[in-house]
């Protein structure tokens, strides 16, 4: 019972921890409603500035990479507990995305700042579409068991957890990766660009890049025929023109 207990608060707690994170990174890039935003801060040396954040997205992108594989799960449930798996994964990408926010240092030179306010208000209503669009698609594909609530209110109820299948919703017909294609858009759609923005949109949009490369690799692995088959219908980020109509 109290073992229960625990798993629940734990997956809870690390459940709303990110979604907090994930709240103060959309003011973090936007600059507004946060204590500090991207470009928030006392500017240093722009070469130290440079070594700091690249570090911290390095660090990032090494804990996604890592923790997400296969064979890491697989190494490491057998210390952690599978109804808490997902949960710590949740916890460690939110700890390492916290400290980026935390302890990212400002590049305020300007790159470019969209004058008229027509264009402003456009560019910030594509902005919003874009984390609209990201958790839509978590929804789509699977928002409890994205998150680890599945798992351990599968371990509340004393019920084997099953891992969910691939699924092929609408927005998942269009493009491969529609939760990317949100994180692109909101990383690109920016009234005002500073150089650590740019930095920032950069680094994190090559990230995917790569990122969604190992994420295939290892659904081919999984999946086999039936996903090389996906492969080849559904594009990667980019809808075919048309596709509204057939999807
Ligand atoms: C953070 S989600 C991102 C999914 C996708 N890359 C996207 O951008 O929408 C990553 C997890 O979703 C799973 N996944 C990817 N496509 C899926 C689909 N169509 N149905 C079910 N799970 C999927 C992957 O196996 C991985 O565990």
């Amino acid at each position: 019972m109290l073992r229960k207990a625990f798993v629940l608060i734990y997956g809870a707690t690390a459940y709303l921890a990110f979604l907090a994170t994930l709240l103060y990174t959309i003011g973090f890039l936007a600059g507004v409603a946060v204590p500090k935003g991207i470009d928030d801060g006392a500017a240093g040396p722009a070469w130290r500035a440079l070594l700091v954040d690249a570090a911290l997205l390095t660090l990032f992108a090494a804990q996604h990479s890592v923790m997400a594989r296969p064979w890491f799960k697989r190494w490491w449930t057998r210390f952690v507990p599978t109804s808490v798996e997902r949960s710590t994964y949740v916890l460690a990408s939110t700890a390492v995305l916290a400290l980026l926010l935390w302890q990212w240092q400002p590049l305020p030179a300007e790159v470019w700042s969209v004058g008229p306010s027509w264009a402003r208000a456009v560019l910030w209503a594509v902005y919003a579409l874009g984390w609209i669009v990201l958790i839509f698609s978590t929804f789509a594909v699977g928002h409890f068991d994205l998150f680890g609530l599945r798992q351990i209110l599968d371990r509340a109820r004393d019920r084997a957890y099953a891992e969910p299948e691939f699924r092929e919703p609408l927005i998942y017909r269009l493009v491969r990766h529609p939760l990317m294609v949100g994180f692109l858009i909101a990383f690109w759609a920016a009234p005002d660009l500073s150089v650590g923005r740019l930095v920032f949109a950069l680094a994190a949009s090559g990230y995917i890049m790569v990122g969604v490369r190992l994420e295939e690799h290892d659904l081919r692995a999984q999946l086999g025929e039936p996903y090389e088959r996906y492969l080849r219908r559904v594009p990667r980020f980019v809808p075919r023109p048309g596709a509204l109509k057939q999807g």
